[in-house]
């Protein structure tokens, strides 16, 4: 069974060596979709029977680990180097260094890899991470997807 939960959140970031408009600082309404696989609890009498995850936890630890982190947050890349020493000279600044572009891609796949170290099975219903979609804007996004047994490739842990 695939459970999906969606969040929204807000970010500011640039791609800066893009060709045209987003290499401005500029920001985004993201959404983000988590789709976790696993059996449905069974136990009788528990809180969860007939569900793979509550989604308010499935949204506490997003919160936890990842949403909180990211909204209302810069995202900025370690190279971009006049905005990340721009962003440090704003008195406690809500700046996240990333060690890549912050591209959709690079995002989802940072988010990925964030989120799946998060859902852990504690009920031994076989609760996994199996995708993260993520939204740029209504019309552009990106999906990081488990591949095989291993979480997709993406950025190496930053922080
Ligand atoms: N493959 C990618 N291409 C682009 C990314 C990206 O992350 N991955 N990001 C951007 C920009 O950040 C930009 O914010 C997106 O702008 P735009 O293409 O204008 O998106 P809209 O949905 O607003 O465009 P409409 O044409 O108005 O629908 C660019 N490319
Ligand atoms: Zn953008």
């Amino acid at each position: 069974m695939l459970i999906t939960r969606r969040l929204e959140f807000d970010a500011g970031h640039r791609i800066p060596n893009h060709a045209s408009q987003c290499r401005h600082l500029h920001g985004h309404r993201y959404a983000l979709e988590i789709t976790l696989s696993g059996e449905i609890i069974r136990t009788e009498g528990a809180a969860e029977q007939g569900m793979v995850m509550d989604f308010s936890d499935v949204k506490t630890i997003a919160n936890t680990v990842l949403v909180d982190h990211w909204d209302h947050a810069f995202l900025v890349y370690q190279g971009d180097r006049a905005v990340v020493e721009f962003l440090a000279s704003l008195p406690e600044h809500k700046t996240v260094v990333l060690p890549l572009v912050p591209t959709v891609e690079n995002l989802a796949a940072e988010a990925f890899r964030i989120l799946d170290a998060a859902y852990r099975d504690t009920y031994g219903n076989q609760l996994r991470l199996q995708r993260v979609r993520l939204y740029e804007t209504p019309n552009n996004w990106a999906d990081a997807v488990r591949q095989g047994s291993g979480p997709p490739s993406g950025m190496e842990p930053s922080c």
